[in-house]
């Protein structure tokens, strides 16, 4: 007899009788549930409307369709085939997501099964196969990682170019300039290069051996080599200096927080020198790249736009007045401003789309069968254009946030720049306040021109994060002077 007929016979015997004894109560809830829930596997289990996609090649599945920039190619195909789209890259089933209704389904309503993320060839060989935070599995380790990036004291810290805000705030001081025209930099560089980089095991996984035969296996593992032998000196570095923890505080910089976590923390997750230096790497990875991407955007679409650009300059130097340096006090008070970064995050965020997710469970979702093990791109830089929520997309008008409550925090599903849900990015504060700080002093010190009135080529580069394909090259007119 099947398990709901049961149910019901059990059930009528009950009324005839009366439900007598509280134990009758309890067997009955106890069924309800039972019966609701496997009711529900049984519609997931029978479901198998799959998204639609368009047609695929041999091997390869939807490869071809991605071109040179992946988030403009998927966001005309979703104009043909909708926000759920289901595709096969190489043998990768992938869920592209390309609206802000879906975009909640994933990031809220089935937040907990789209938790965790793939690992990728390039987090296995630079971080340990997930040590860090942004691969590492959903759960309490994931959790006390992120709160210790939270806890960083940034207001001081932020100056100088975005490498250095980072290095400073991470290691406690800049590299640039040590180890020649900084072997340290291109480090960095080639490390986030590498994780840009296409991998065949990535999309076929029994083909890892072409990686091998195409030598990015070995590029990767000799250049993680040489970033952690780096980041070992850095953490050796800090244990040798054993700073005066009374006195300075709050000049401790992540290696010091996560060294007194490793150490000293009575937490049951184990916290291993791999842990530290995978944290650390993320930063770099995560937070370069994106904080300086957003500042040529915004010099870029301010540039291009001479009657925003004087907007901007002028409130920023009626706020901070006299004052050589813009401080976070002052950007409070500059609400224009704030638009213009809230803008210039709209129409080029930085990461298109966001880091890939994996479903743990099946899951229905608009009526469409979800598998488990599917993974899932939100295409951000849809979503941000997407003509039905945005008034003149394409266009640069800051205005649009004037006395708008929208903010990028992960609530208002049709503004995501840096993600939403529980993987949203930990490093908002951190980006925006770094953004938020040199674009402000850049605006206040200097005007600025375009070299021999040439345009702005703004084509995109498609990589880590969206970048200009070409670099912008500006010259500075001391505004001081
Ligand atoms: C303008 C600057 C930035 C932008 C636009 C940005 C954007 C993003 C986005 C879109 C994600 C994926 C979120 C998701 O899957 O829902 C992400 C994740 C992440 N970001 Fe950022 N980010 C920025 C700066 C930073 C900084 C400065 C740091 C670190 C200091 C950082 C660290 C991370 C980490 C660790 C993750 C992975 C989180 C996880 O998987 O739990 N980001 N970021």
């Amino acid at each position: 007899m099947a398990l709901p007929s049961m149910v019901l016979e059990w059930f009528e015997n009950q009324q005839r009788t009366g439900f007598s004894h509280p134990a009758s109560l309890s067997f009955c809830l106890f069924f309800t549930l039972v019966s609701l829930l496997w009711f529900n596997r049984v519609r997931v289990a029978r479901s198998t409307k799959l998204p639609p996609a368009p047609p695929k090649l041999p091997i390869i599945g939807h490869l071809h369709c991605l071109g040179t920039l992946p988030h403009r190619s998927l966001e005309a195909l979703s104009r043909k085939y909708g926000s759920l789209m289901l595709l096969h890259l190489g043998y990768t089933p992938t869920l592209v997501v390309s609206s802000a209704d879906m975009g909640r389904e994933i990031m809220k309503t089935h937040d907990g099964i789209f938790a965790n993320r793939p690992i990728t060839t390039a987090a296995k060989e630079f971080l340990y196969g997930g040590k860090d935070v942004a691969f590492a599995p959903h759960g309490e380790y994931w959790r006390q990682a992120c709160d210790m990036r939270r806890d960083v004291n940034l207001s001081d810290l932020i100056a100088g170019v975005t490498n250095n805000v980072i290095s400073r705030v991470a290691l406690g001081r800049s590299f640039e300039g040590e180890h020649g025209r900084s072997e340290y930099s291109e480090l960095t560089k080639d490390v986030m290069q590498l994780f840009g980089k296409f991998s065949m095991e990535d999309m076929f996984p029994s083909l890892g051996w072409v990686d091998v035969l195409t030598g990015l296996k070995r590029k990767m593992r000799k250049t993680s080599k040489a970033m952690h032998q780096f980041l070992n000196e850095v953490v050796e570095e800090h244990l040798m200096a054993k700073k005066d923890e009374a006195d300075e505080a709050d000049q401790k910089d992540l290696v010091d927080l996560l060294l007194e976590y490793a150490e000293g923390s009575s937490s049951k997750i184990e916290f291993t020198r791999e842990n530290l230096r995978s944290v650390i790497l993320d930063m770099f990875v995560a937070g370069t790249d994106t904080t300086y991407t957003t500042l040529e955007w915004a010099m870029a679409e301010l540039i291009n736009h001479p009657d925003v650009m004087k907007k901007v300059q002028e409130e920023v130097r009626r706020v901070a007045g006299k004052n050589p340096t813009v401080y976070e006090n002052d950007i409070s008070e500059m609400e224009y401003f704030n638009c213009v970064i809230k803008e210039t995050l709209r129409l080029h965020p930085p990461v298109v789309l966001s880091l890939p997710r994996v479903s743990t469970t099946s899951v229905i979702i608009e009526g469409y069968h979800i598998s488990a093990k599917t993974r899932v791109i939100i295409n951000i830089w849809a979503i941000s254009r997407d003509p039905k929520i945005w008034d003149k997309p394409d266009a640069f008008i800051p205005e649009r946030f004037l006395k708008n409550p929208i903010d990028f925090k992960g609530k208002d599903f049709e503004y995501i720049p840096f993600g939403a849900g529980r993987r949203v990015c930990p490093g908002i504060s951190f980006g925006i306040a770094s953004v938020e700080s040199i674009l402000a002093n850049l605006l206040h010190r200097f005007d600025w021109e375009l070299p021999n009135k040439m345009d702005i080529d703004m084509t995109e580069d498609f990589g880590l994060s969206v970048n200009l394909k070409y670099p912008l090259h500006l010259v500075p007119v001391s505004h001081f002077s």
